[in-house]
């Protein structure tokens, strides 16, 4: 191949012939596609909410990702410019940009993993189901577009709040006939990141080795942190489990008052998102051993969903374990949990229902 065709096979890629007609919103935006040599046999992974305060780090830690192969970034805004951005990155992942509805299909078609940072996030003195109104409405349309396009995918649910969202997405895959309840999972690793990184500054230890299991689900009394089960084992105070109780179920609100209206956490979620995606496609890849909590179907309680420790494999949740031994403060904790969480489900539940 000369350098003339060189150069206009790069262009082709950049510049693909049916740009102008894909142009999602009429803006003339151009799709963006980029095509790297990769050759590693990786995963297709599609984020949805891409160029997002949490969307971008992901992505970006993503397209680092050696398990990708290729990497679709899809947004109602913006999209082009995070993919032209995140493209120039010289690692194997092929990256492309899709704008607006009409390339969600586009970006959803023969995907393994979705991961949907997709809404509005808090502000100070909201609760995470006061983003309802606006998130519940989305996860629901990107849901169809998943059952319609990728109904065998991996499905990593970000948006807020997790509890409700995560039945609405169970429900529209019901009524498309779809609904594998391996495949969906609400992503509650970064209670489990904080959880682990609080407990190692109280008890001065690495945070790395440091496993905390956190179970329920994700927005304040429902999380549920497993002081009684930490790895390597500790011996709290009654005071330090008070205390760290607190700081993990309000570590979200701990960021969005520091981010005073700029929005909430959303580099420590990237870094949790993508450990938690990173374990999905080990487990798809058919590795031993890939334990991680998340919220998902479940009948460890009464509840339809909840979160706790569950065994990632080949065809997603291989395995949802127990909650074990828990002592009277996590014994209480729980019911509190539980009934919070009773009336999050419904919520989502009615939502598509009605
Ligand atoms: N599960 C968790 O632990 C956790 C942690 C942090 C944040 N969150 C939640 O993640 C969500 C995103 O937070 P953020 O800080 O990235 O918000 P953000 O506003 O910075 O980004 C959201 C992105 O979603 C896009 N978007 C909006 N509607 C869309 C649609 N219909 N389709 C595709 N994309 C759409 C926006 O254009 C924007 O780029 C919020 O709901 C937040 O509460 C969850
Ligand atoms: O707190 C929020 O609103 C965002 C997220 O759920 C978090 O836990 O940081």
């Amino acid at each position: 191949m000369d350098a003339n065709q060189r150069i206009a096979r790069i262009s082709a890629h950049l510049n693909p012939p049916n740009l102008d007609q894909m142009g999602g919103d009429g803006s003339g935006l151009r799709r963006v596609g980029c095509r790297a040599k990769g050759g590693s046999p990786g995963f297709k992974v599609a984020i949805l909410g891409a160029a997002g305060g949490i969307g971008q780090p992901l992505a970006m830690l993503m397209k680092m990702n050696p398990l990708v192969s290729v990497l679709h970034l899809y947004d109602v805004a913006n999209a082009p410019g995070v993919t032209a951005d995140i493209s120039h990155m010289d690692t194997s992942a092929v990256v492309r940009g899709f704008l607006g509805q009409p390339q969600l299909e586009e970006a959803l078609t023969g995907m393994d993993l979705v991961i949907i940072p997709a809404g509005v996030p808090r502000k100070p003195g909201m609760t995470r189901d006061d983003l309802f109104n606006i998130n519940a409405g989305i996860v629901r349309t990107l849901s169809e577009a998943i059952a319609k396009c990728c109904p065998k995918a991996v499905v990593n649910i970000i948006s807020n709040p997790v509890n409700s969202t995560v039945p609405i997405a169970a429900e529209v895959f019901k009524k498309a006939g779809t609904f594998d309840p391996k495949k969906l999972m609400g992503v509650t690793m970064l209670d489990v990141v904080r959880a682990n990184t609080f407990v190692a500054e109280v008890m001065s230890l690495d945070p790395r080795e440091v496993d905390v299991p956190v179970v329920g689900g994700h927005a304040g009394v429902t999380i549920l942190p497993l002081l009684s089960q930490v790895k390597p084992p500790c011996s709290f105070t009654q005071k330090e489990i008070e205390y760290l109780t607190d700081r993990i179920q309000n570590g979200g609100t701990e960021v969005v008052e520091a981010k005073a209206g700029a929005g909430s956490a959303t580099l420590s979620m990237a870094y949790a998102a993508v450990k938690f995606a990173d374990a999905c496609l080990r487990g798809l890849r058919g590795d031993a051993n890939i334990v991680e909590c998340a919220f998902v179907s479940s009948h460890v309680t009464e509840l339809p969903f909840f979160a706790s420790k569950v065994r990632l494999g080949r065809s997603g949740i291989d395995e949802v374990y127990g909650l074990g031994p828990l002592n009277e403060y996590e014994r209480i904790g729980l019911e509190k949990a539980k009934k919070e969480l009773g009336g999050s489900i419904e919520k989502g539940v009615t939502f598509v229902k009605k």
